[in-house]
Formats: structure tokens, sequence, C-alpha cells
């Protein structure tokens, strides 16, 4: 509570004084009760002459003036509890967002997007409801039992006491629910609900896979497991566990006059003032509703506080991921050479290296292609170079630095990265290329969309680069998305960039107009590609194989073809591969000339 508290920030002493209002409130919600026995014992005193009865009609007022001061308090104490609780939430999402903006974009890969949507939104909501609405109810319900317990023995203890019983017992059915077996329960229930999300995210994500294979709902056995498990662990639970406290709880709670009754007849024979005996019992029998209540809202205290305990510990784990380690005397970055020194490195919680002793050097606006086997540390080694992660050992420079001695915005700056999944925001295409350099002019959009071979994407849109992409606007096939993408890295105007291609879009039209756009991006630039297809990376300056994590070979197109190594037997495998396709598309449209083939 106290860490919860913590995020509210200038306003946390208003949820102590919501905490205090909250509890006058509940003591003002007796003065009704106080007031029914005061008319109940006037009444008592002069029956049946009810009329020498005076001042019922004040006891009323004071009861109507009660319950209204004890709702406008109420009133008042959320409204405290509801501004620090907002704060704290807006503090739990703004610390959060702003920690995530400091943590390498690696950390983006292992946690997905809407997972981490989830912590920083549904958990700041679920807090929230705690410490506005729970908390004060539970600052309410305590100060009802401790004032309870004040009324119960100030009246008659012996008849009070009479009440205490089943309070007791009810306490004790809690206890027993809340502790011991009843927390592993609850675990496990929280448990299998998790899975149950996760398993339901998974599958609604793979529902276009299910579709494509036509499988049954029941071919997603994970999420149906974990459906039944949850169903199992909350039957368990609610059925067989909680039945036997939460029947015996609710009966001694609601019959709780049963425990008066005994008590008031065997003491009634010996009252010396009947009549006040009588208004005294009918307090008991009256104020005894008020119980139920005041223990159902501990119980939901309890519930909340066991979800908003688990929300701030994903909140937490957040906040402790390790941000990106910034120097404190940053050296500037000069030209734009990349280097490798003996560079190794493992992703968290793996054992193995991805990357295992790996050196080359990127002269300054010349081209290096990393190629190799699937799994071969290829997009490990670019996503090093703008300080995705950094090296687990070794060290990459970039103009002369090592990344960690540079400030990361003036990397960021140097270094333009072209993703192979590129993703396009809901907004006009100009505005989708001009993220990468906010104040360029239409102009220089304008000169990158054309540079970027998308001219025949701007011709086809409604309204040019006006066009709203995205949901509810036009939508660009992937190999035109990649296109934007590279027209993005074209206007961000870096000195590097960490290029990775993607193999999927490979009509030939696409293809020519995406090498273009290639050559263009190179144009006095350094250039690191990661070349999925062999037909990319024969002109480039440099190449180098990667093969688990090792570098394998090194060289330009035509030494790594002579040396009859790693990248020969891959070149001859394309060769082999595209010869095939010419054969294939020749038997298929013999009319064909073959440079359309
Ligand atoms: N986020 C990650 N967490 C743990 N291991 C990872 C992660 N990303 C990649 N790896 C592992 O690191 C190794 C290198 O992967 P990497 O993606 O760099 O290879 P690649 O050569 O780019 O492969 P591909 O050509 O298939 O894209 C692989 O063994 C892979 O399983």
């Amino acid at each position: 509570m106290a860490q919860l508290l913590d995020f509210a920030g200038g306003r946390k002493p208003l949820t102590y004084v919501g905490l205090a209002i909250s509890a006058i409130s509940q003591l003002l919600g007796f003065v009704p009760y106080v007031c029914i026995w005061l008319v109940a014992r006037d009444l008592i005193e002069v029956a049946p002459n009810w009329q020498a009865a005076q001042g019922i009609a004040a006891y009323g007022w004071w009861a109507i003036g009660g319950a209204i001061a004890s709702i406008a308090a109420y009133f008042l104490a959320l409204m405290c509890t509801h501004l620090a609780a907002f704060r704290a939430a807006s503090n739990m999402r703004k610390q959060t967002t702003e920690h995530l903006m400091r943590l390498p974009l690696g950390y983006f890969d292992a946690h997905a997007t809407g997972e981490l949507r989830r912590v920083i939104d549904g958990c700041a909501a679920s807090t929230e409801s705690l410490l506005a609405h729970v908390l004060p109810d539970a600052a309410g319900s305590i100060a009802m039992v401790v004032g309870m317990l004040a009324l119960l023995f100030a009246f008659d203890w012996r008849l009070g006491l009479a009440c205490l019983v089943p309070v007791v017992i009810s306490i004790c059915c809690l206890m027993t629910m809340m502790s011991g077996k009843g927390m592993e329960f609850m675990k496990s229930y929280m448990g299998a609900l998790v899975r149950m999300n996760e398993t339901g995210t998974e599958y609604v994500r793979g529902i276009p896979v299910v579709k494509v294979f036509q499988q049954t709902v029941y071919s997603f056995k994970a999420f149906h497991d974990a459906i039944a498990d949850y169903a199992r662990m909350a039957q368990d639970y609610a059925g067989t566990f909680c039945r036997k406290p939460q029947v015996f709880q609710l009966s001694v709670l609601n019959g709780l006059v049963v425990f008066l009754l005994p008590v008031a007849f065997i003491l009634a024979p010996g009252e010396a003032d009947f009549p006040r005996f009588v208004a005294d019992f009918a307090f008991y029998a009256i104020f005894s509703a008020v119980i139920p209540t005041a223990m159902a809202k501990l119980m939901f205290m309890s519930e909340a506080s066991q979800m908003a305990g688990d929300s701030l510990g994903r909140v937490r784990a957040i906040l402790e991921a390790k941000p990106l380690e910034t120097p404190a005397n940053p050296q500037p970055i000069e030209g734009g050479d990349v280097r490798f020194e003996y560079v190794s490195f493992a992703y968290e919680g793996t054992e193995t290296n991805a990357l295992d002793d790996v050196s080359f050097e990127v002269p300054a606006v010349t081209t290096l292609a990393l190629v190799g086997p699937s799994g071969g540390g290829k997009s490990t080694c670019a996503s090093l170079v703008p300080r995705f992660w950094d090296a687990t050992a070794g060290r990459v420079l970039v103009g002369g630095v090592d990344v960690r001695d540079a400030d990361p915005h003036e990397l960021m700056d140097k270094i333009a990265f072209v993703f192979q999944t590129n993703r396009l925001f809901s907004g006009t295409l100009e505005e989708n290329v001009r993220a990468a350099k906010p104040d360029a002019t239409r102009e220089q959009v304008l000169a990158a969309l054309r540079a970027a071979q998308c001219d025949d994407i701007v011709a086809k849109l409604p309204q040019g680069v006006d066009t709203r992409l995205g949901a509810g606007g036009a939508y660009l096939s992937g190999g035109e998305v990649q296109r934007v993408a590279l027209a993005r890295a074209i206007l961000k105007a870096a000195p590097i960039v960490v290029l990775d291609e993607a193999t999927a879009f490979a009509d030939p039209e696409n293809e020519a107009l995406i090498q273009r756009a290639f050559a263009k991006l190179a144009e006095n630039r350094t250039l690191i590609m990661i070349a999925h297809r062999l037909s990319t990376v024969v002109g480039a300056d440099q190449i180098v194989v990667l093969d688990q994590g090792r570098v394998a070979e090194r060289g330009t197109h035509a030494e790594l073809v002579e040396a009859g190594g790693l990248y020969a037997s891959m070149w001859a495998d394309y060769e082999q591969a595209a010869s095939w396709k010419i054969a294939g598309a020749q038997t298929e449209a013999p009319a064909m000339k073959g440079g359309e083939a």
C-alpha cells in the first residue's frame, strides 16, 4: 500500500484525509440507529400513552441530519481519494511509459506490445479502484466495527456480547478462506486466470491459421485446456473449498438476531428496568443489520488488495528493467564507419551465445552484407549497431566511438534502421514518411518518396501523399510498405543505414523497384544490409558470412565464390534455384521472353 501511495506524489495526504472522512462518515451513519433507539426508548417508557413522548420529532430530524451528513461526508471522502487515486494511476502510467523510453529497443522484442499496454493501462486502472473506492470503504468498515463494538457494549454489554459471537465466527470463517490452503487456492486460481488470458490472446492471434487449416476450436488445445483448468480451479475454490465456511459465515451473520433472542429470554425476567431492556433489545435487533455490510466490505478489501498487489508487481517489473546506460561525458561520433571488435552476445535467459567473438570493419560510405544460414546471428549483429542491445563482451564502434560512450540521441540521429517487418501508423502517407524527420518540408518528403521508387504508390492513392493509411484508410502491399520504409530512411539522411531486407515481397516488379531504392539509399552512406537473397549482395563491397554466431568467411562476392566455402555452396544453391525458376517459368509459359521470366 505504501508503494502504491508513493505514486500519488503530492496528493498522497489527500488519501489519508479521505480515509479519515470516510471513517467519520460511517460513524455519522450510526446516528439514525441511535435515534431509532431513543425513539423506541421514549415510546416504551410512556406506553401506551404515546402522546406523552416528547422529542420524537427532534430525534427524527437528528436521524435525517445524521444520514445526510454521513452521505455528504462519504462524497467528500471519495472526492479526496479519487483525486489521489487518479494522480497515482496517471503517475504510474507516466513513470512506466517514461521508463520504457529509456529501455533498449530489444526489450520490446521480448515483451509483446499488447502485454505492455495491458500492464500500463490495466494495472493502473486496477490500483485506481483500490485507492479510490476500496480503501476508503475499508477505513469506513474499520471505523464501523470499532464504533459498533463501542455501541454494543455501551447499551447492554450482555446483548453486545451475544452480537459479537457471530461476528467472531464470521471473522474465523473469513480467515479460513483467506489463509493457508485458501491462499494457495487463490494463487493457483490467479495463475489459472493469467494462463487463460495468455492462451486466449494466442488463440485470437492464431485464428487466421486455424481458419486456413480448417481446424476446430479444439485444435487450440492449450486454450481449451486453460479454460478447463480455470473452470476446475474456480469450482474447486468456490464450490468445494469455500462452500462450507461461506454458508456458515452468511448464516451466522444474517441470522444474528437468533443469537440475541435466547440471551434476551434468559436476561428478561431479572430486569429491573424492563422497558429500557426492551428498547436495548430493539436497538441490537435493528443494528445487527449493519454488521454483514461491514464484513462484506472487508472481504472486498482483501480481494482488491490481492489484485492490486499483483498489478503493482507487474508495474515494478517494468520499472526494474535495466535502462540503457547513458555516459556521463558522451563522446561525439565522427565519421560513418562501423567496427565490431571481438563482439559476443547472449540473449537474456539463454546460455548459448547468439554472437561469438565477431570482428569486422565497415569503412564509411561502403556496403557490408551479412549473410548466412537462418539463426546464424545476422539480425542480432545488426541490432547491436543502434544499441537495441549491448554486447556482452567486446565492443561495437560507430564513427570511432564505442556505442556505449556515445549520446544515445546522437547515435539514433546517425543511424537509420529499416526493419524486416515495417509498420505504418494510422496517418497520411506524408505523415508516415515525415516521422523520420519531423521538420522536413513537403518537397523533401516527396523527393524521398521519389528516391525510394514510390511514384507508383503516390499515383494510385486517391489523395496522393495526403491519403490516410491503415485502419479506415488505404492499405499498401508488403513490398509497397517496404518502399515507404525506405523513403523514411532516405529522408532521415543518417550517414549509416542498417537494413534488414525482407524476403517475402519478391515479385519481380517490386523487387526491381526495391533494388533501385536500395541503390539510392546506399549513395553517400554506410550500409549494413542483412541479405536473405544472395542476388542483392553481389555488388556489396564486403560480405560477412555468419554461421552459428561466428564469422565463417569474409570477402567480396568474387573472393568468396573463389574460396569455395560456405558462401560458395550457398551461391551454388541460389544459382540452381534461380535456374529452376527460369526453367519452370519457361515450361509454364513457353511464349514468355527470357528477360520477363
Ligand atoms: N529475442 C531473442 N531471445 C533469445 N534468443 C534469440 C532472440 N532472437 C534471436 N535469438 C537466437 O539468436 C540466434 C541468432 O538469431 P538471429 O535472429 O540473429 O539469426 P538470423 O541469422 O538473423 O536468422 P534469420 O535469417 O532466420 O532471420 C538464434 O539461435 C536465435 O534463436
